[in-house]
């Protein structure tokens, strides 16, 4: 088996004495910000003007220009929307960067594809949460933890694994488990689960339940009951105890359907496109083209966006969500992304 790494794996005080410099504030900057800082790291936040510096500011960071926070920062920790990284580096990183100080990503994108070619006489290393920003914070404040892959791109000062891995235990993923990884397979690996299973496969899945259901003339709150709402409560038991887990709680007839029909779902069809996809991951054909979907304003993006915010199972699902108070989470009052979908949730 693999090696993980918890708490007691990991030597800290090579970050101890460091300014860290958290360069966003969103889904990932804000859990990694305050969780460094309960962690008892010397943490400062760059921002440009706007909803996130304020929020920022409300939770007590001295909040500067991103050029400012990274010419004051030993490791600057980059937790900025992909997509406008290269940017924001080639404006107001790199050249505040000095000799020895290290630059740091979520995720192996930028670096991987090469839309950032980081000076050399810098550590480079990546720290990526299995997990939404968000739950990253609310797990850290509950005890516990999200896992995070950790790697290295470039060693100068001798000390990029031990940084790392000390900034894994920062932000509570060493809780939960820290794994050691390439750029390139959290790139392919992050890139995959999240367009074949996780988000992609998993909202073409519940989507395609919910219309078959109410195309055949069901209700659609019990299509939703039973493709979405219900979905959590099956992934729960799968979460905490594997398949087996989940395939003893429902009853003999489900798990002989699951056995039966699950198959005829998901078949080596299935399976052949998501090879597919992982091809184009591999190639950077994937890359290549959300690169120019960004550089023409995203006019795919946002016309998909658009309509899937106006599918049924949204107006439903809102619904029903606001009869059941309790499955509303922080997350969702609290939301301060700019991205239309996270929006939608808040309005
Ligand atoms: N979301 C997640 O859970 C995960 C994300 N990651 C990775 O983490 C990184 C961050 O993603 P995520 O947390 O989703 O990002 P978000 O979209 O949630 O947050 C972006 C933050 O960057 C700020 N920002 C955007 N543009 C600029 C700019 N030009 N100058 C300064 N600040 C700017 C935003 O501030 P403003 O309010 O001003 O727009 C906001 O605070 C990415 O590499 C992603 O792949 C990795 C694992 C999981
Ligand atoms: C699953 C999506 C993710 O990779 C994540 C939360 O881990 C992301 O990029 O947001
Ligand atoms: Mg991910
Ligand atoms: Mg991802």
């Amino acid at each position: 088996m693999t090696k993980v790494r918890y708490e007691n794996d990991i030597q800290t005080e090579v970050l101890k004495d460091k300014k860290i410099a958290v360069v966003g504030y969103g889904s990932q900057g804000h859990a990694h910000a305050l969780n460094l800082r309960e962690s008892g790291y010397d943490v400062v936040v760059g921002l440009r003007p706007g909803k996130s510096q304020q929020k920022a500011e409300e939770d007590g960071f001295d909040v500067h220009s991103v050029a400012e926070a990274v010419s004051q920062a030993d490791v600057v920790m980059v937790l900025l929307p992909d997509e406008h990284q290269t940017a924001v580096y080639t404006e107001s990183i790199k050249s505040n960067l000095q000799p020895g100080n290290a630059i740091a990503f979520a995720h192996g994108f930028n670096i991987h594809f090469s839309q950032i070619v980081p000076p050399e006489d810098v550590d480079v290393f990546l720290v990526a949460p299995k997990g939404p920003g968000h739950l990253v914070r609310r797990t850290y404040e509950g005890g516990a933890g999200v896992p995070a892959l950790f790697g290295v791109y470039q060693d100068v000062t001798g000390n990029a694994a031990e940084l790392a891995l000390a900034y894994a235990q920062g932000i509570g993923a060493a809780r939960a488990g820290v794994l050691e990884t390439t750029f390139q397979e959290e790139t392919e690996t992050d890139l995959f689960g999240e367009q074949a299973v996780l988000c992609g496969g998993l909202t073409s899945l519940i989507k395609a339940g919910f219309e078959t259901l109410t195309e055949a003339g069901y209700q659609p709150e019990v299509a939703y009951f039973e493709c979405l709402h219900e979905m959590k409560l099956i992934v729960d038991l799968i979460y905490e105890g594997g398949l087996e887990n989940m395939r003893y709680s429902i009853s003999d007839t489900a798990q002989w359907g699951d056995f039966a029909s699950g198959p005829r779902i998901v078949d080596e069809d299935t399976k052949a496109r998501m090879k597919e996809v992982l091809t184009d991951i591999q190639t950077g054909e994937f890359a290549k083209g959300w690169i120019l979907e960004n550089q023409a304003n995203r006019p795919k993006f946002n016309a998909i966006n658009k309509k899937e915010n106006n599918h049924q199972i949204e107006k439903v699902g809102k619904e029903l969500r606001d009869l059941m108070p309790f499955v509303k989470q922080p997350l969702q009052a609290k939301q301060s992304k700019q991205k239309d979908v996270k929006e939608h949730v808040t309005n």
